[in-house]
């Protein structure tokens, strides 16, 4: 290889990018991942959630061949972690603590240097960084040490430097802890862009409102085993509550309100500070039953919201749930 110009193939015969099926991994008695299953399919986000030690950076070496199953069988883009594991690490881009980029070295130097390491010749690894530092937007960096650089700036040095090699998935670690909120908008519209594209995405994060943003679909892992996965709206659904919060009109006694809201089926719980009614609901047409019960009673709702429950609600209550690694 010289050009280092088209992505490295794929073999997968569908559309599987990432796949575990039952992997454990054991360190002398600690079970690391026990029974671990997660796919993702092309063009797509899984986001890894877990507290510290629950299996993540774990999951990420089995699926980027840097470390061997126990048992189970891993796949990416179709090769087989164990039997390819060069195939595998050709195809995969790694960014965070998955990866590193030489400080002594400049942003273009990096870039530069990573290509060579991938087989480039010297004129195709530099015309690579180019292109990587403009895509980036990073020429007016290229020439400086990453020491130099901002949060934004460095991340991004970071996520060009995982796809020097074109992969066909990456692994994104923490992409923007740290970052200002403009630069974390930035790195998601970037890894939106690169996931449009076709590339596909294992993130891992503590952030679920950048979970919520990017991924397709999300498992939660707990001392090593997964104690959920789905979309951000089917996890909400196991877990989360929803609410109509109502701000009765001044004029009227919440205590009536609550009555009518009772009578109604419903459970109301008086936010005294707020002077507002909290009604957990099952089905969105509760809305319509809350507001009928209030005008029975001549009660008419100054204000009223619908509240939806958060990632953060979901992961609080499974983590909390789940056993903590000891
Ligand atoms: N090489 C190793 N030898 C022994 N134990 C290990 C090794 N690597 C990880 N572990 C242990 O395996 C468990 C899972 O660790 P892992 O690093 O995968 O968790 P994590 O979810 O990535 O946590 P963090 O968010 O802190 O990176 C932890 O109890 C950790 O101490």
């Amino acid at each position: 290889m010289s050009g280092l110009a088209l992505p490295t193939a794929a073999r997968t015969t569908g559309d599987i990018m990432i796949e575990a099926a039952d992997v454990s991994k054991t360190f002398g008695s600690l079970r690391a991942l026990d029974s671990v299953s997660v796919s993702a399919r092309r063009g797509t986000v899984l986001a890894l959630l877990g507290h510290n030690g629950a299996g993540k950076t774990t999951l990420v070496n089995v699926l980027t061949a840097a470390l061997p199953p126990t048992s189970g069988r891993a796949a990416v883009a179709g090769f087989d972690v164990v039997r390819e594991p060069r195939e595998v690490r050709k195809r995969v881009g790694l960014t965070g603590q998955f990866a590193s980029v030489d400080p002594q070295l400049t942003g273009r130097e990096n870039l530069v240097l990573l290509a060579r390491l991938l087989g480039a010749d010297p004129r195709s690894a530099r015309a690579r960084a180019d292109e990587l530092l403009e895509l980036f937007g990073l020429q007016k960096f290229a020439a400086r040490r990453p020491g130099t650089y901002s949060g934004g700036l460095r991340r991004r040095l970071d996520l060009a430097a995982s796809l020097v090699g074109h992969p066909n998935v990456i692994f994104l670690d923490e992409p923007t802890t740290g970052l200002d909120p403009s630069s974390r908008l930035n790195l998601w519209e970037i890894v939106e862009g690169l996931v449009a594209e076709g590339t596909t995405v294992l993130l891992t994060t503590q952030y679920l409102d950048e979970a919520d943003r990017l991924a397709d679909s999300i498992t939660v892992l707990s001392a090593g085993a997964v104690i959920a996965s789905g979309t951000s709206d089917e996890l909400k659904a196991t877990v989360g509550r929803r609410t109509v919060t109502v701000t009765p009109d001044a004029a009227a006694d919440p205590a009536v309100a609550c009555d009518a809201v009772r009578r109604a089926g419903l459970e109301p719980v008086m936010d005294h500070e707020n002077g507002t009614i909290v009604i957990v609901i099952e089905a969105s047409k509760d809305v319509a039953v809350v507001i009928r019960a209030l005008d029975q009673v001549g009660i008419e709702a100054a204000e009223l919201s619908f509240g939806e429950p958060t990632l953060d609600d979901v992961y609080l209550t499974l983590a909390n749930q789940a056993p903590r690694p000891s």
